[in-house]
């Protein structure tokens, strides 16, 4: 299971310091949709220089204009770039259109999308899904990214979860399968982020092995 670094709500400095000190224990690291937001594509095209050898997910959030917002994160650096579950196929879609000329990912966020919706998506492969609790669902009514079901998935398509996640959700996203965990408050706001994400990288390694033994 990889670690997708998530940064949010901090200055581009900020960003930067958490993710070196962290860089060793995290897969991929996220331009944060705030960041996005305030700092625009700069955000991402210093990323990519700081962290050249790194996968770099931009979360776009794409609703519409998706041919324009692909292609600018893309050239920004990104590898990958997230489309909301609920746009228009024809936006998701073309996301995916634009992605393969780059050689880039697409990551479909599943933040209140319908059951019909789903069945909808489960025509485009090659994509990732990503069960996601939003930060206003956390804060205003205490739901868990725990409480989130895999069942749905189709094969070919990769699986991320986010929200809210800490160390103790490993074991549950591990059994389903989960490829991406989608971390940011748990190692970004922790008082010591690089100890917090090693020993999330140590609680998955675990994990894993664990998985392991079962399968066999
Ligand atoms: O996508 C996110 C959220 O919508 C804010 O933009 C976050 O990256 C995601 O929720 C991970 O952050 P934490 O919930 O703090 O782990």
């Amino acid at each position: 299971m990889k670690i997708q670094l998530a940064l949010d709500r901090v200055d581009m400095d900020e960003a930067i310091a958490i993710a070196s000190a962290v860089s060793d224990s995290v897969d991929w690291i996220e331009v944060g949709t705030s960041l996005v937001k305030e700092f625009g594509m700069q955000s991402i095209r210093t990323m990519r220089e700081v962290f050249p050898h790194k996968t770099i997910l931009a979360d776009m959030k794409t609703f519409d204009n998706a041919a324009y917002e692909m292609k600018l994160c893309f050239e920004a650096g990104a590898n990958v770039a997230t489309v909301m579950g609920a746009a228009p196929m024809a936006t998701i879609e073309l996301c995916k259109r634009v992605a393969d000329e780059y050689g880039a990912h697409v990551m479909i966020d599943l933040l209140n999308v319908s059951a019909d919706k789903v069945d909808e998506l489960r025509r485009l492969t090659g994509v990732t899904w990503c069960y996601h609790v939003s930060k206003d669902e956390q804060e205003g009514q205490g739901t868990s990214a725990v409480s989130l079901s895999l069942a749905t998935r189709p094969t070919g398509v990769r699986a991320a979860a986010a929200g809210g996640i800490t160390v103790d959700s490993i074991p549950h996203f591990s059994r389903l399968g989960v490829d991406i965990l989608v971390v940011g408050s748990a190692i970004t706001k922790a008082r010591d982020p690089r100890e917090a994400a090693r020993y999330f990288r140590e609680v998955i390694e675990e994990n894993a092995n664990e998985r392991e033994l079962v399968e066999r």
